[in-house]
């Protein structure tokens, strides 16, 4: 199962909080962890393996949106920054629209993060 990790940069330590408090179910599943740029580097410095792709603002969502499309990315934890202001908000935009559309589990904050990986 591939879980997509994207933290805006005021939620960027409070991902790295949510992986630590539930690191013991990321590596009993089978889970893939792929990030955006910047959020993949911090995730990476905390210990996990992961794969990282484009900064978000130069297309790491837009690289994210892809893989949900495609069925690849089968669940995304997005820790969005509502009270910042996003250059790249299309693809931001994008990426959730294409959640709905093909039915994948996305959670916004940690509270929802946590039921859905308490699922899995
Ligand atoms: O901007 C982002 C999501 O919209 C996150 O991108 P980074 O992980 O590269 O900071």
């Amino acid at each position: 199962m591939e879980i997509a990790l994207i933290a805006h940069d005021g939620k960027k330590a409070e991902m790295v909080q949510f992986l630590n408090e539930h690191r013991q179910i990321l590596e009993q599943k089978r889970i893939t962890l792929i990030a955006t740029g910047t959020t993949g580097q911090k995730v990476k410095a905390a210990g996990y393996d992961v794969l990282s792709l484009l900064s978000g603002p130069r297309g790491g969502d837009a690289q994210i949106a892809a893989r949900v499309a495609e069925g690849i990315c089968n669940m995304v934890l997005f820790f969005r920054d509502p009270l910042d202001r996003h250059p790249h908000e299309p693809d931001i935009l994008m990426l959730m629209r294409l959640c709905d559309v093909h039915n994948v589990p996305l959670a916004t904050n940690p509270a929802s993060a946590a039921l859905l990986i308490k699922a899995i």
